[in-house]
C-alpha cells in the first residue's frame, strides 16, 4: 500500500459526527479527503475549511460541506494537513505546494492540528528541504537579498517560466538553509522582515503525527 495513502485514511479515523474540519493541502491529505468524502456519503455530517484553491476544488468533488474561514465564530475541532519535514521535536517545514499561509492560519485556528506523512518526511533534523517562505512580489529581490543575508540560498519560485503566484497572489522564495537548529527561533527572525507574509516552518503546532509506510502500517506520535 502506498505510505501516503495509508497515513491520509488513518487521520480520517480521528473525524466524528457534527466536526468542524480544516482540510489541508497535499498529495497526502489527498487521501484523508477522498476518505472524508466517503463517510459523508455514507451519513457522516461535518463541515470543512479548506486551506487551497485546489484542496476546495476536491472537496468539493468529493461532496463535502465546505464553510468559509471567515465565517468561524469558534476554532474548528481539527486540521489535517500534511508536511514536507517533520523533526524529532515534531517541528515542522510544509509549503512545499505553496499553501503556507491559509495552512498556518487554518490551524493556528484548530483545536488539535493533526499531520499525516510518509515516513520519508521524518528527519533528524529541519532544513534539507528548502524552507518555503510566502513574500509580497514588490521588492521581492529585495527581500530575497534580506533572506539569504539569513544564511540561506534564496531561490524565486518558478512554473511555466514565470513566478509562481500563491492562492493570495503572492510570491514564494524557497530558502536552502541546509541545517535549521532553532526553528522557534528562525520563524520569528524571518517574520520580521517585512517583505515576509509568512514561512513554512510550523513550530509547537502538531498535536499528532500519522507516519505511513511501504508496507501499509501506520504509527502515530503525540506532538511534543
Ligand atoms: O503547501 C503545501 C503543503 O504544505 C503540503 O501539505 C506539503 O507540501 C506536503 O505535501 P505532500 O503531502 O504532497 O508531500
Amino acid at each position: 500500500m502506498d505510505a501516503k495513502k495509508a497515513a491520509g485514511e488513518k487521520a480520517a479515523e480521528y473525524i466524528s459526527d457534527g466536526m468542524r474540519i480544516g482540510l489541508g493541502t497535499g498529495s497526502t491529505v489527498y487521501w484523508t479527503i477522498l476518505r472524508i468524502g466517503e463517510l459523508v456519503k455514507e451519513g457522516l455530517r461535518i463541515e470543512a475549511v479548506p486551506t487551497s484553491v485546489q484542496t476546495e476544488k476536491l472537496a468539493r468533488e468529493a461532496g463535502i460541506p465546505l464553510l468559509p474561514f471567515a465565517r468561524l465564530q469558534a476554532p474548528l475541532d481539527l486540521t489535517v494537513d500534511g508536511a514536507d519535514e517533520v523533526s524529532p521535536k515534531d517541528e515542522l517545514i510544509k509549503g512545499g505546494g505553496g499553501a503556507l499561509l491559509r495552512e498556518k492560519m487554518i490551524a493556528s485556528f484548530s483545536d488539535r492540528f493533526i499531520v499525516v506523512v510518509d515516513h520519508s518526511k521524518c528527519v533528524p533534523e529541519l532544513g534539507r528541504f528548502p524552507l518555503p517562505v510566502e513574500v509580497v512580489p514588490f521588492g521581492w529581490e529585495m527581500t530575497s537579498k534580506q533572506l539569504g543575508q539569513m544564511g540561506c540560498e534564496p531561490v524565486l519560485r518558478m512554473k511555466e517560466g514565470a513566478p509562481f503566484v500563491t492562492d493570495n497572489g503572492n510570491y514564494v522564495i524557497d530558502c536552502r538553509f541546509g541545517s535549521i537548529p532553532n526553528a522557534g527561533e528562525l520563524t520569528v527572525e524571518l517574520n520580521k522582515l517585512p517583505g515576509v507574509v509568512e514561512n513554512g516552518l510550523f513550530v509547537n503546532m502538531a498535536d499528532l503525527i500519522v507516519v505511513g509506510h511501504s508496507d501499509g502500517t501506520v504509527r502515530t506520535k503525540s506532538g511534543s
